[in-house]
């Protein structure tokens, strides 16, 4: 790790973070112009380090990078909203479309675990092509005084479709019902209560396969969800973290999960199963605690939903919305380091959930389960769980990954079911 002089007028940040620029960055030059209806972001990304965000066919793409922070360690996140805070106060800001997304942004993708190998980044691009409430923008970023001297961007055909079979990885489904039966008995033994269990799955992609396809793929096939590429990290996730604009604060918690029926007689009966059934609501209850109990220091007057039952194509979750103001004005990013990781992805209490999870999963878990989103000079922002997500490594390595919080009365057999739903997007993305 270096702390490079990128900003050096700038005060020190509390602990380091790389930086790398594609230029010098003295301050950062950003103009967003109003354009005609983009229709589609994915056309206008590279095939090969595709930079999105996007749900129901709005979102941000983004082109190049005219900054890269990359963060290690427990600080990561803290270090990120510190140097974000850096960034940002540096940077003259020209926004007349002024909605989420617009101006300054920066896309983000943190790993799991403290300890990780896989690097944390806040990606910021030359050029974003937005989309939102009907409006369209292009926004040109540079370290030079004149942000409009970037290119215009254009979309591009995509290029030949590929299949991938994924096979299994260091935890197999047999492997991943044997840790299942051991969680359940510490469980059994008092001194954890939940914890959220993943394996992996492996694929390779061939050499200068168009990404861009397999992102077509998620954000069609799940449109609800958020569909994202940072970094080599692509997913497409139904969990709200935490989204922060106009100085509120939302987060929609998802744990518990069923099938779908093969009916809609079928489905109706498995979504009220779900929502009866006491095994979820534990589960969903640790995963809602966790969440309130890290947003209550930054808000007043949360106000939470009773749980309800959430269809995506896949399978029903149980989800429970969370709102309030931010009191302290905390950004996004602030509040993504202070829930990150909720029960839904570590467990309950924490610290013995991730214990077990560094015991019984043989892989490191990169960014899945991290946080995933984008952050905005104002400090608003859009956050996910980084779930149903796969990691495209240089080489062209892909793993892919899927979990699900483990209770007393959790059934390896059905776990391992659920993994396999949970798997479903990616596979079919790239298969
Ligand atoms: C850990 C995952 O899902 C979490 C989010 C929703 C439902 C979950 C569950 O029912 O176990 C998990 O807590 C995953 O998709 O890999």
């Amino acid at each position: 790790m270096f702390t490079p002089s990128a900003y050096p007028g700038t005060p020190s940040v509390k602990s380091e973070f790389v930086t790398r620029t594609a230029a010098p960055v003295q301050a950062l030059s950003v103009e967003t112009t109003p354009v005609d209806d983009v229709r589609q972001l994915i056309p206008f990304l590279d095939a090969r380090h595709p930079l999105l965000w996007q749900r129901r066919g709005e979102g941000i793409a983004g082109l190049g990078e005219a900054v890269r922070l990359e963060f290690t360690g427990p600080t990561r996140v803290t270090d990120a909203a510190d140097a974000w805070r850096q960034i940002t106060a540096a940077a003259s800001v020209v926004d007349p479309v002024g909605l989420p997304g617009s101006g300054l942004v920066a896309f983000g993708t943190f790993a799991f675990a403290d300890e990780s190998e896989q690097a944390s980044v806040l990606i910021v691009p030359s050029v974003v092509v937005g989309r939102r409430a009907g409006v369209s923008w292009v926004t040109r970023i540079s370290a030079t005084t004149d942000a409009t001297a970037t290119a215009a961007p254009k979309p591009s055909a995509f290029g030949p479709e590929f299949r991938l079979t994924m096979a299994p990885g260091q935890l197999s489904a047999a492997g991943y019902g044997k840790a299942v039966e051991s969680v359940v008995s510490r469980i059994a033994t008092g001194d954890v209560r939940k914890v959220v269990l993943s394996r992996e799955l492996h694929a390779h992609l061939p050499a200068g396969a168009d990404v861009r396809r397999a992102l077509v793929e998620l954000a069609l096939g799940y449109s609800d969800c958020w569909t994202f590429a940072v970094d080599g990290f692509v997913g497409a996730s139904p969990e709200t973290l935490v989204r922060v604009t106009g100085g509120r604060l939302s987060a929609q918690v998802l744990a518990g999960t069923a099938a779908r029926g093969a009916d809609a007689a079928a489905d109706g009966r498995a979504a009220a199963a779900l929502l009866a059934s006491g095994k979820d609501r534990a589960e969903h209850a640790f995963a809602v605690d966790s969440v309130l109990e890290a947003l209550s220091p930054h808000t007043v007057a949360l106000e939470t939903s009773a749980p309800f039952t959430l269809k995506l194509p896949n399978l029903w979750h149980l989800a429970t919305d969370v709102a309030g103001p931010v009191a302290d004005g905390s950004s996004a990013l602030d509040l993504v380091g202070a829930l990150h990781p909720t029960a839904a992805v570590a467990g309950t209490p924490r610290a013995a959930a991730l214990e077990v999870i560094r015991e019984l999963e043989p892989f490191d878990r990169g960014r899945y389960a991290g946080p995933v989103g984008w952050i905005g000079a104002d400090g608003s922002g859009e956050w996910a769980v980084a779930l149903r997500s796969a990691q495209i490594a240089p080489s062209g390595d892909i793993t892919a990954y899927a979990g699900g919080g483990i209770v007393a009365d959790s059934d390896p057999v059905l776990e391992v079911a659920e993994t396999t739903m949970k798997f479903r997007p990616i596979v079919e993305a790239f298969g």
